[in-house]
């Protein structure tokens, strides 16, 4: 998720199960307009590629490419491949005005012909064993052709498709359609993934009981509740996995803040902490506080005194539990 799930964040996610608890994570969208863009360029974004494509939990990581020229993303894409690529997922969904401005992204899917001859470009230029997949909304203005969307993506050689069950013109808001998933998995033959408002074990069961299908993909819901996928397998046993609370989180915030400062230039540090507390303190009210301190806070040395005076304290016993 550009800005918010990146390398550090899936790092951080990653490490709670490994991959007993996510099958596979898509980087960010990288931007692809008319040029072949230099390996750098991909590593910056998705530095798991030098290392065998998975997150340091060993959980894969799929390139997502975005952009509108079916020969350009052929060559963006085989040059992932070369770096080590286990395959390619390509964003059919992003709804930002300038990314749509310039024909990419959800705008694509008022064209099913083009998103069609974008996956059978891609899918040619990319080995047969691996997989090439897409995301997509609903539409773009209405929902009227998510069914010929999926099956132009499905013509062109798309393995499986994750559908956004939105449109461009719903944004983020709730509700997610995902009855409209299951009317998509009908119209193809190829695996569809549904996607969009799972916060809860709960939202997950609903979701799949409408979208008509297991697979999920988890977004801001796995960002607000880094024990969320680990609690949907649990479910999926017939157990109910004990919720990890604020203290047990506490090592992954530290990690998080290792990685980020390892990562991310120095002015932004305070703003990716901000930025996820401001997610965990919708399932942890005990974030609140940590997010209230740190909320003014723009020097990562005054950040890192609260992030590690937080874990010590906890550590301690001497916070209360949430
Ligand atoms: C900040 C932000 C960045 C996102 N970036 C991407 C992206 O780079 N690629 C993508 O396919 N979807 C992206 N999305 C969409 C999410 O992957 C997901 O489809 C959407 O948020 C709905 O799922 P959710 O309700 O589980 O979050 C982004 C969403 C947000 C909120």
């Amino acid at each position: 998720m550009e800005g918010l799930l990146d390398v550090t964040l899936r790092d951080t996610l990653t490490r709670l199960d490994g991959p007993a608890g996510l099958d596979r994570c898509v980087s960010e969208f990288i931007r692809v307009t008319g040029t072949l863009l230099p390996p750098k360029a991909f590593l910056r974004i998705v530095p798991e590629l030098a290392q065998g494509s998975r997150t340091p939990a060993g959980v894969t990581v799929r390139p997502q490419l975005l952009g509108s020229d079916p020969a350009c993303l052929a060559e963006n894409a085989a040059r992932l491949i070369e770096l080590g690529a286990e395959g390619i997922d390509l964003n059919f969904g992003c709804p930002a005005k300038v990314v749509n401005r310039h024909g990419g992204g959800a705008m694509l899917l008022r064209e099913p012909e083009r998103l069609r001859a974008i996956v059978a470009a891609v899918r040619r230029a990319v080995p047969a064993d691996r997989p090439v997949s897409a995301k997509m909304r609903l539409g773009y203005d209405d929902d009227r052709d998510a069914e010929a969307c999926a099956q132009a993506l499905a013509d062109g050689g798309a393995a499986e498709i994750v559908v956004h069950a939105r449109t461009r013109a719903q944004g983020y808001r709730p509700p997610a359609w995902w009855q409209r998933v299951a009317e998509v998995r009908a119209a193809v033959a190829v695996p569809v993934v549904a996607n969009g408002e799972i916060w809860t074990v709960d939202d997950a069961r609903r979701c799949r009981a409408e979208a008509g299908g297991l697979d999920l993909m988890l977004g801001r819901g796995l960002v607000a509740d880094p024990c969320l996928a680990r609690a949907l397998r649990a479910a999926d046993a017939g157990q109910l996995a004990p919720p990890l609370g604020w203290d047990a989180l506490q090592p992954q915030i530290a990690h998080f803040w290792q990685c980020v400062n390892a990562r991310i230039e120095a002015r932004h540090r305070a703003g990716r902490l901000k930025q996820w507390l401001n997610y965990l303190r919708r399932v942890h009210p005990a974030a609140q506080s940590l997010y209230d301190a740190v909320r003014t806070l723009n020097d990562p040395a005054a950040v890192a005194a609260r992030v590690l005076g937080e874990a010590a304290q906890r550590r301690s016993g001497s916070g209360a539990s949430a």
